[in-house]
């Protein structure tokens, strides 16, 4: 459309009071202008002609007239334009040869520091231009916040302030600068930010396509020296790594669809958790030394060279070995942490994860790091040309439950549909996602030892491998060159169960907690008698043992226990019928509540026990207390970490601990034997 024909057409009507010489200058104006915009048509000027035809009448009769203010914004228009180009230009050739600039992509590390950097910046995150990140605070920084310890707490749950149902809503959105054009000031210096994404399409491995975004930041800075934004960049990479001293970071393979990114996009962080100091694992002290020594050099900067100079390639495998629960994985965490080395952890009966995904795995390790392989025993590995994994109970057995199942496959076949039923049919579902997974063809023995031997290997990484059961492992995964130290691992000594035992207080002994201060022992005693009540008395109101938790829960306590200042006025506790001598899994389901009393005197001893409980111990004390646990513990029967648990579930309270370790050793000791998985005493 001509504009500057509409124009002539549609202003006459509004001007007819104005005098035949504006009118003519108008029209003037008006095709001075029109060539000047440029434009045969514009949708904003065509707007601007019906304003013009509501508002134009009105400003002839102010005395105003209509085509000058069109020049004005004509003339303002054409301005803008004029200047927006001319910045344009100006800006492109600063761009081109007044400034530096990097660029960082998403794929690299780097890309983490300076997006947390700019998360941390006020200026950025009071930008009009953003992008929400869902962010968790790490439960560590969380534990200042919360008073953790109730004294006045029931058996419904009353007097639990803690709740964290709604924990998410508590934790804000992280900000950082959206895609597009930003800019800020550093240490003097001003930077711009570009950020950008991309979308890229792709084939991907099973033959289909698929679309994946890319982002990057480009970062620059007047000059034609880069320093400023490397000294950013550095500045950025400190500020991240600081929050991370004294912290491990384990990182596991990420998901099947983020690997095939490739690069930093393999691994994924699973937990940044603090630093597990060496003494808290409890080992024979000349077996730490030993792998401390040796890790210890062998991650030193002059090793490479000396391996080099001998065609020996630089890697370095333990092995771990001992029953569960003794520390293997704790040690491994403990010399990350001694080294300060991030973590990968794989586990070889991840389905989803093929002999490629491995060697790519150990391609995209970083430099310096533990790689964990934990129990593989139970991973399956087979040797070339073996077509079933090995199996501990001899070939007669593996026949017989293959003729076993081959005549279950046949009587399942052989049943009529009408008479399946959903049991039938959830174990038929159950069977065929079995032997789906059976058919998956993990990680063979060489596969595993192409990974462990690859170019990525010779780089400084630490190759960790646990297992249960050393004597099952295939002797070329442990042969000298793979294996080079082997650390056992036993269950629990005299000595380790006390130094187990002082690790556990010590650390606490010093610091005030609310069970320690004055006004409190009473009240919380004669509440966490209540409870011990319920966990030591059976029906016939004699002291047996401890009983699990199920139990507990059968076992309301009166709500008129009564409690006054402090003191149990009211002895009596109302509970279930139970025979602690029968086994917990045939409970009477209806078991009637029973009263029974307690002896004053009996009251009272446990109220002194129990505020006795509550004082502040002494090293001295504390020695003696680990000494008298330590001799009731038979050796080499208890691993660390069921000791831990009993202690756990005494956090506070050593001298409780050495009072009932005794029942039990006796009652685990006893579970043990009749090999059932069902808990008595706890
Ligand atoms: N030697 C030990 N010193 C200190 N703590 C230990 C020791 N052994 C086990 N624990 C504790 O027991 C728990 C389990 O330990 P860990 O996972 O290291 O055992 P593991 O030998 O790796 O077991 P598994 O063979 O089942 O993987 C941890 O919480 C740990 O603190």
């Amino acid at each position: 459309m001509d504009f500057s024909h509409l124009l002539r057409t549609a202003l006459p009507p509004f001007v007819g009071n104005m005098s035949a010489e504006d009118n003519n200058a108008t029209q003037n104006i008006v095709e001075t202008l029109t060539p000047l915009l440029g434009l045969q048509f514009n949708p904003f000027l065509n707007l601007f002609m019906i304003f013009y035809d509501l508002a134009g009448g009105r400003l002839g009769t102010l005395g105003l007239n209509p085509a000058y203010i069109l020049t004005s914004f004509g003339l303002a228009w054409a301005f803008n334009k004029t200047w927006v180009h001319i910045y344009a230009n100006v800006m492109s050739i600063l761009g081109r040869y007044f400034t530096a600039s990097v660029q960082v992509n998403s794929g690299d590390n780097i890309y983490d520091h300076v997006m947390k950097f700019l998360a941390n910046r006020q200026d950025m995150t009071e930008s009009r231009s953003l992008t929400a990140e869902t962010w968790f605070k790490p439960t560590s920084e969380e534990a200042d916040e919360a008073d953790l310890f109730r004294t006045k707490i029931s058996p419904d749950g009353e007097g639990v302030n803690l709740n964290f149902s709604n924990q998410e809503s508590k934790c804000p959105p992280r900000f950082t600068p959206a895609i597009g054009l930003h800019n800020f000031w550093f240490r003097g210096k001003y930077f711009a930010l570009s950020r950008q994404q991309e979308t890229l399409h792709t084939d991907n491995s099973w033959g289909g396509s698929q679309y994946r975004d890319r982002e990057s930041l480009v970062l620059s800075c007047y000059g034609r020296s880069p320093e400023p934004i490397k000294r950013l960049l550095e500045h950025a990479k400190q500020e991240y790594y600081s929050e991370h001293n004294a912290r491990t970071i384990v990182k596991r393979p990420a998901s099947q669809s983020m690997r095939s990114y490739g690069g930093r996009h393999s691994w994924s962080m699973v937990a940044n958790r603090p630093v597990r100091p060496m003494k808290t694992v409890v080992l024979d002290e000349k077996q730490k030394v030993q792998v401390l020594y040796d890790m210890n050099e062998y991650l030193h900067p002059s090793t490479p060279r000396w391996y080099a100079n001998r065609g020996i390639p630089l890697r370095r495998g333990y092995l771990f070995h001992g029953p569960p629960g003794t520390g293997k994985t704790s040690l491994s965490f403990a010399l990350a942490g001694v080294f300060g080395l991030d973590i990968y952890v794989i586990s070889l009966l991840d389905p989803s994860l093929t002999e490629e995904d491995l060697c790519a795995l150990f391609n995209s390790l970083p430099r310096r790091c533990v790689v964990l392989l934990e129990d593989i025993d139970t991973a399956g590995l087979a040797r070339p040309g073996d077509s079933t994994p090995a199996s501990e109970d001899g070939d007669d057995s593996d026949e017989k439950s293959k003729d076993k199942s081959k005549k279950k496959d046949k009587d399942s076949k052989e049943k009529k549909s009408s008479e399946w039923n959903v049991a039938d049919l959830a174990r038929e579902l159950k069977k065929q996602s079995s032997s789906e997974s059976t058919d998956k063809k993990g990680i063979s023995l060489s596969g595993l030892l192409n990974a462990i031997d690859g170019v990525a290997s010779h780089e400084g990484r630490v190759l960790i491998m646990t297992t249960n059961k050393p004597e099952t492992l295939d002797e070329a995964l442990i042969r000298p060159g793979r294996v080079d130290l082997q650390i056992a691992f036993t269950n629990a000594t005299r000595e380790q169960t006390c130094e187990l035992f002082k690790r556990m207080y010590d650390a606490d002994r010093t610091a005030t907690t609310p069970f320690q201060k004055e006004d409190r022992p009473q009240s919380t005693a004669t509440t966490r008698l209540r409870s011990r009540l319920a966990f030591f008395r059976s029906p016939s109101n004699k002291i047996t043992r401890t009983i699990s938790a199920p139990v507990v829960r059968q076992l309301p306590l009166n709500d008129n226990s009564g409690e006054k200042d402090g003191n149990l006025t009211d002895t009596s506790v109302t509970t279930t019928a139970v025979d602690l001598d029968s086994d917990l899994c045939s409970l009477p389901s209806s078991a009637s509540p029973t009263k029974i009393s307690f002896a004053p005197e009996e009251v009272s001893k446990l109220l002194a026990e129990e505020i006795d409980d509550l004082k502040p111990i002494t090293p001295e004390e504390l020695d003696k207390i680990a000494q008298g646990f330590a001799s009731k513990i038979p050796e080499g029967q208890f691993s660390p970490a069921e000791l831990q648990g009993f202690l756990l579930k005494r956090k506070r309270e050593p001298r409780r601990a050495l009072r009932e370790v005794g029942v039990w050793v006796e009652g685990t000791l006893e579970q043990k034997k009749s090999k059932t998985k069902v808990v008595r005493v706890q």
